[in-house]
C-alpha cells in the first residue's frame, strides 16, 4: 500500500458546515448557533472557518458583525466569508454583494465563480469572456482591498468534461488575478474516485494551488476528496456529519481522520482529533440533527461488535477488528448482546459491567439465556440494564428490593387535569405492604406514578427517578392489534441514564416489565 509523502505544511483544512452545510433541508441556525458551532469547529483544530454569505440574509451578516466585535475568539482557525463573482456587465467595486464581503470584515474570502461554460451561458447568462472577466475583477478587487482570496469553481468537473479548456481558463484566471487556492468543486457530486486523478492532474499543470470540494451524490464525497489529495491539492473542504445540500457534503472528520491515522499527515493536533466524537455530537445537539450511529470514527456504532466470533477474537486483541483504536477520535469499543453473541461477547459485555464471567459454563448459561430471550422477542442489544438483572439471575445473585403483588391500570376518555389513566401498584418493600393508585396522562404515566409512590416509604431515592424515552415496536407484524410488541423504555436519576426492556401481547404488559426493571436497576445502582 502506498503512502503518499507527508502534507506539506501549508496544507489547508476547510470547513464549511456554516455555510455549505446549513444548505441542508432541515437546518436552520441561529447567529447564536452559528458562534457556537464555530467554537467547536476551532476547537477540532482546523485551519479555516466558513462562517455564511454575508448580505445574502441578516443572519449571516449579524453572524460575521458579532464575530468582528469581539464575540467570536478563534485560538486555530481563520474565519473566511462566503460570495461570489460580481454580477455581469457591473464592477466588482460597485456590487454590494462584493462589498458585503468587504464589510464582513475577515482575512480570507472565498467567492463562488462559474467554471462550466453551459452555466455561463444559460444560468449567467452571459459570455464566457464576460465571466472571466467578472472572475479576475472580484478577485484583484478583494485582494487591492488586503484580502486573501479562494476561489470556488463551481460545477469544475463537469465543466471540465463539457470544456476542458474553458475550466482550466477559469482557473488560469483567477490564479492570475491574486487568488491563493481555487477550490475545484464537484457541485452536483456526481463524481467517482478514479475519475478525479486525471482532472485534478490536468488542473495542476497550470502550476496554482488546488483545493477539492465535494458532495456525496454518488456516496463518494470522502473517497474523490481522499482521490484529489492524492493527486496533489493542498486544500480540502467538507463538513461536520456531512451536512450539506442534497445527500451532503465531504465529511470532514473522516477527511482528516483518514489522512491524519492512515497517512500519518499531522493536519490537526492528536488532542483535538481525540475530541472528534464529543465535537461532532455537540454540533449535532446544536443543529438539532442526530448524527447517525455509523458515521465513521465518530457514530456510536463505529466500534461496537455484534458477532460472536469478532467479540471472541477481540477479547485476544482489540485490534484484530478495529481498524483503529477508537479513543484515537474520542470513541469506544462497546460490545452489544444478542442472538448473535457467544461466550466472549457476554463476558466481555460482563466484564465491563464489572462481573467476572470466566467461568465458561457459567458464560454459556447466560448466553443461552440471551438466546432464548431474544427468540421470545426481547432485545439486549441497548437495554444494558435489563441485560445485568438477567446476568445477575443467572448467576443467582438475588436482589430482593420489592415483591409486587397485583397491579392493573385503566383508561376512561374522561378529560381530567390529572390524566385519563388510573393505575393501582400493591407491593412488599422491607417487609411492609404497600398500596398506591396513581393517575396520570396514559397507562404508563399512570403505572409509574403508583409505582414510584408505592415504593417511595421504603426508597426514597425513587422520587429522583424520571423516565425519559419510550419506544413500541410491534414484532410479528402479521398480526393485528394482537401482535407482540417490545418496548424499550429509558431513565435517569439526573446522573446516568439506563435502558430497559420488555415483551408481551399486551403494550401495557411489555410496558409495566420495563417499567418494573427500571426500577430494579436503579435501585440497584443507588442502594
Ligand atoms: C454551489 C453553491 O452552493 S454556491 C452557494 C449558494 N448559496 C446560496 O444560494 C444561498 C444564499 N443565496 C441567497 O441568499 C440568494 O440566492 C442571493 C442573495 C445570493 C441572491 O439572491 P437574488 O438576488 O434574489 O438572486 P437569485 O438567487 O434569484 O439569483 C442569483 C443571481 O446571481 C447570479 N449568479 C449565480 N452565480 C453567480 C456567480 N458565481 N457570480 C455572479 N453571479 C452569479 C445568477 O445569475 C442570478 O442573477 P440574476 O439576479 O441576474 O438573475
Ligand atoms: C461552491 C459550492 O458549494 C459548490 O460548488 O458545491
Amino acid at each position: 500500500m502506498t503512502i503518499p509523502p507527508a502534507a506539506p505544511d501549508t496544507f489547508h483544512v476547510y470547513d464549511t458546515t456554516l455555510r455549505d452545510g446549513a444548505q441542508q433541508e432541515g437546518m436552520q441556525l441561529t447567529v447564536h448557533d452559528k458562534l457556537r458551532i464555530a467554537r467547536y469547529l476551532d476547537q477540532l483544530g482546523v485551519g479555516y472557518i466558513e462562517g455564511g454569505w454575508p448580505g445574502a440574509n441578516p443572519n449571516d451578516t449579524a453572524f460575521f458583525a458579532a464575530a468582528a466585535e469581539g464575540q467570536l475568539t478563534l485560538r486555530n482557525a481563520t474565519l473566511v466569508a462566503f460570495g461570489a463573482t460580481r454580477k455581469a456587465g457591473t464592477f466588482a467595486a460597485d456590487d454590494p454583494q462584493v462589498q458585503a464581503l468587504l464589510d464582513a470584515k475577515t482575512e480570507v474570502v472565498c467567492i463562488v465563480a462559474k467554471s462550466h461554460d453551459e452555466h455561463v451561458l444559460r444560468a449567467l447568462r452571459t459570455t464566457l469572456a464576460e465571466n472571466l472577466a467578472m472572475i479576475a475583477d472580484t478577485v484583484s478587487h478583494l485582494v487591492a482591498h488586503g484580502r486573501r482570496v479562494f476561489v470556488d469553481a463551481e460545477h469544475f468537473f463537469d465543466g471540465y468534461r463539457a470544456n476542458p479548456e474553458y475550466a482550466l481558463e477559469v482557473v488560469r484566471t483567477a490564479a492570475d488575478a491574486g487568488a491563493e487556492v481555487v477550490v475545484l468543486c464537484d457541485t452536483n457530486g456526481g463524481m467517482l474516485p478514479s475519475w478525479m486523478a486525471d482532472v485534478v492532474s490536468a488542473a495542476a499543470q497550470i502550476g496554482v494551488d488546488l483545493g477539492i470540494h465535494c458532495h456525496n451524490d454518488t456516496g463518494c464525497a470522502v473517497a474523490n476528496t481522499v482521490a484529489a489529495v492524492e493527486a496533489g491539492v493542498m486544500h480540502v473542504q467538507g463538513t461536520v456529519n456531512e451536512y450539506g445540500e442534497r445527500t451532503g457534503n465531504a465529511n470532514l472528520v473522516t477527511v482528516i481522520a483518514n489522512l491524519q491515522l492512515k497517512y500519518g499527515w499531522p493536519l490537526v493536533p492528536p488532542s483535538a482529533l481525540a475530541e472528534a466524537t464529543r465535537i461532532t455530537h455537540a454540533i449535532a445537539g446544536i443543529t438539532n440533527l442526530p448524527l447517525s450511529n455509523r458515521q465513521p470514527y465518530v457514530g456510536s456504532s463505529a466500534f461496537a461488535h455484534k458477532a460472536g466470533l469478532h467479540a471472541s477474537a477481540i477479547k485476544v486483541d482489540s485490534n484484530l477488528y478495529q481498524h483503529i483504536d477508537p479513543m484515537l477520535v474520542g470513541n469506544d469499543m462497546r460490545m452489544l448482546v444478542s442472538d448473535m453473541a457467544g461466550r466472549a461477547s457476554v463476558q466481555m459485555k460482563g466484564s465491563s459491567l464489572g462481573y467476572d464471567l470466566s467461568n465458561r459454563d457459567l458464560a454459556a448459561r447466560i448466553t443461552e439465556a440471551v438466546k432464548a430471550r431474544e427468540l421470545d422477542g426481547y432485545s439486549y442489544e441497548s437495554a444494558d440494564a435489563s441485560f445485568e438483572l438477567l446476568l445477575r439471575s443467572e448467576m443467582g445473585l438475588t436482589d430482593e428490593f420489592f415483591e409486587v403483588l397485583a397491579w392493573r391500570v385503566f383508561t376512561t376518555h374522561e378529560v381530567k387535569p390529572e390524566g385519563d389513566s388510573e393505575a393501582t401498584v400493591k407491593l412488599r418493600a422491607k417487609g411492609i405492604s404497600h398500596i398506591l393508585v396513581g393517575e396520570g396522562h396514559g397507562p404508563l404515566n399512570a403505572l409509574d406514578v403508583a409505582l414510584r409512590g408505592a415504593l417511595t416509604p421504603a426508597y426514597p431515592q425513587v422520587d429522583n427517578f424520571e423516565l425519559t424515552d419510550f419506544r413500541v415496536r410491534i414484532l410479528d407484524q402479521g398480526h393485528g392489534t394482537d401482535a407482540i410488541v417490545r418496548t424499550l423504555i429509558d431513565l435517569t436519576d439526573g446522573e446516568r441514564t439506563w435502558t430497559t426492556v420488555g415483551v408481551g401481547t399486551n403494550v401495557i404488559e411489555a410496558s409495566w416489565e420495563a417499567l418494573y426493571d427500571g426500577y430494579r436497576w436503579g435501585l440497584l445502582k443507588r442502594d
